[in-house]
């Protein structure tokens, strides 16, 4: 794709959530997760590379001891349609007998996030919580439901705030729901 392709793009998708309600959401979710994790001293483990943003931006706003480290899995590699999970990186800190936390950019068919939950069990983790940025509104029956939720996005194909589209625009504030024909492309 070219630098004009990809300002089409954006130029045609439609923004479903401002920067603002963006920052407003994450200021209300590090409160929720304050409350119920404060004195857990919870492994952090943000899912590369969507939850890059989400993670930075919440991390700073979380005012109690924590570790941070990531994993890396992906199932959608840049297409809007998701196939096999593929792990890439598994956390390099022990997870076993902590709390850990979960972060994803979103929750959409939630197969990730349901091999992410059951593979930190497997490997000895206490107890599992999960934050996503956004849950998509597909109606669907998911596998896994996240304990803390940010904005709930329409059945689309969204990118923006560490979600891509074709690889690009993970940069952007706000979220964008792709046009129809670019989404089929
Ligand atoms: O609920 P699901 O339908 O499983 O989709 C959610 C996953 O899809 C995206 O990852 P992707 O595979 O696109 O990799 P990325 O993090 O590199 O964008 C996103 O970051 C979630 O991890
Ligand atoms: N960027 C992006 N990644 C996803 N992974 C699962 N659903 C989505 C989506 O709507 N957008």
């Amino acid at each position: 794709m070219t630098p004009h392709e990809a300002q089409q793009l954006l130029h045609d998708a439609e923004c479903v959530a401002t920067a603002e309600r963006v920052q407003a959401a994450l200021d209300r979710l590090a409160g929720e997760i304050g409350e119920a994790l404060s004195s857990e001293m919870p492994l952090v483990l943000a899912v590369m590379g969507g939850a890059v943003v989400f993670a930075g931006q919440l991390l700073t706003r979380l005012a109690f001891p924590l570790e941070f480290d990531y994993l890396h899995v992906t199932r959608y590699r840049g297409k809007t349609r998701g196939g096999e999970i593929e792990w890439r990186v598994l956390p390099g800190k022990s997870v076993a007998g902590r709390a850990v936390l979960v972060l994803d950019d979103i929750l959409d068919e939630g197969e990730t996030l349901a091999a992410v939950r059951a593979k930190l069990l497997e490997m000895g983790a206490a107890r599992v919580w999960s934050a996503v940025l956004t849950d998509k509104a597909n109606g669907l029956v998911k596998p896994v439901r996240a304990d803390f939720v940010g904005l709930e996005v329409p059945d689309r194909y969204v990118f923006g705030c560490g979600m891509d589209a074709y690889g690009l625009w993970r940069n952007l504030p706000a979220i964008y729901a792709l046009s129809p024909d670019a989404a089929s492309g």
